[in-house]
C-alpha cells in the first residue's frame, strides 16, 4: 500500500525514573517525505529518534518500520530492517581511530558481504555524494572541520544505501552558510535517492529548506503535525511562539530583510 506509513509509532511511553518523556505518543512518517521533528529542549526529540532505531527500549508502545515491528522482531528480521536505514548523530559519532573512508566502510564491513575493493569503491562514492574531496577519505576525524565532520557522518549514514535516513540536529554547530549548504545537500540527496528522512532540528531555516511536514513534540506527545503554513496557525503557546516568533519570520522565504531602521 503506497499510503502505508514507512514508520508507524503507536502509544509510545518513555519514562526515566519518575520522569515521563513520552506518553501515548503516536506518529506516522510517510514514504518519500522529509519529516522535521521539533520541540522545546528536553521534549524528547532525541529519545524518540533513539527509540525508533532501537537504541532505547520504550516502557510501552509499538514501532513499525518498513512493515516490521522492530520491538518484537527476531534478530534476523530486525537486522534486515536495520540494513535499510542510516543514522547520523549530532556529533557525527565517527570512530576517531579510523579514517573517513574506513568510517564509511564500517557499516558495510559489518553488514555487507562484498570484497574489500568494492567496499572501498562504494565508500568513495558516498564520500563524493556528500561533497567531500576523495583526499578527505584519508583524513582522521580530528583533522576535519565541523562541516566536514558532518558530511563524513552523513556519508557513513548513507553507507548501506538506505531507504530511511535519521538525522539528529544535522546543522547544529555549523555557521549559517555551512548550515544552508548542508540543508541543500540533504534535500538534493533526498530527491536523488528517494529517501525518507526523519530529521530532528531546532533550526527554522532547515525546516523551511528541507521539510515537507513538521511534527511538534509538546506535552509528552506529538501535539500536531503539518506543513509550516499549517503550524503557523496552531493555537498552542509554544507552537505559536516558535512558528511566529522573530526567528520564524526571519527564516521564512520571501521575508524582506530588516530595514536600516530595524537595525538601529
Ligand atoms: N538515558 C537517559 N536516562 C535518563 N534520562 C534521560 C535519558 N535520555 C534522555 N533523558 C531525559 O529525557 C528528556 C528528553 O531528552 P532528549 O535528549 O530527547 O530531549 P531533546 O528534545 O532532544 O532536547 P534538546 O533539544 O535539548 O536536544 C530529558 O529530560 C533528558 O534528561
Amino acid at each position: 500500500m503506497p499510503d502505508d506509513p514507512i514508520i508507524k509509532v503507536r502509544n509510545l511511553t518513555n519514562q526515566f525514573g519518575k520522569t515521563v518523556v513520552h506518553q501515548n505518543l503516536d506518529l506516522d512518517v510517510m514514504r518519500g517525505e522529509v519529516l522535521g521533528v521539533v520541540g522545546a529542549s528536553g521534549s524528547g526529540k532525541s529519545v524518540l529518534l533513539r527509540t525508533i532505531v532501537g537504541l532505547q527500549k520504550p516502557s510501552v508502545g509499538q514501532i513499525t518500520v518498513l512493515g516490521t515491528d522492530v520491538l518484537t522482531a527476531d534478530p534476523a528480521r530486525l537486522n534486515a530492517v536495520v540494513n535499510r536505514w542510516g543514522v547520523m548523530f549530532q556529533d557525527g559519532a565517527l570512530f576517531s581511530s579510523l579514517t573517513v573512508r574506513e568510517n564509511v566502510e564500517a557499516p558495510m564491513r559489518e553488514r555487507l558481504n562484498v570484497d574489500p575493493a568494492t567496499r572501498t569503491a562504494l565508500a568513495d562514492l558516498r564520500i563524493a555524494m556528500v561533497g567531500l574531496k576523495q583526499s578527505a577519505g584519508d583524513l582522521y576525524p580530528s583533522d576535519l572541520s565541523g562541516g566536514m565532520r558532518k558530511r563524513a557522518g552523513l556519508a557513513r549514514a548513507l553507507s548501506m544505501d538506505p531507504e530511511i535516513l535519521f538525522l539528529d540536529e544535522p546543522t547544529a554547530g555549523l555557521d549559517p552558510i555551512g548550515a544552508s549548504d548542508f540543508d541543500a545537500l540533504i534535500k538534493a540527496l533526498q530527491q536523488a535517492m528517494g529517501l525518507t528522512i526523519f530529521l530532528v532540528t531546532h533550526d527554522l531555516d532547515t525546516l523551511h529548506a528541507t521539510c515537507d511536514r513538521v511534527a511538534v513534540l509538546a506535552d509528552r506527545k506529538v501535539l500536531v503535525t503539518g506543513t509550516m503554513a499549517e503550524l503557523r496557525r496552531v493555537d498552542h503557546p509554544w507552537v505559536h511562539d516558535y512558528f511566529n516568533g522573530p526567528r520564524a519570520h526571519a527564516a521564512q522565504p520571501g521575508t524582506p530583510p530588516p530595514s536600516q531602521k530595524d537595525l538601529t
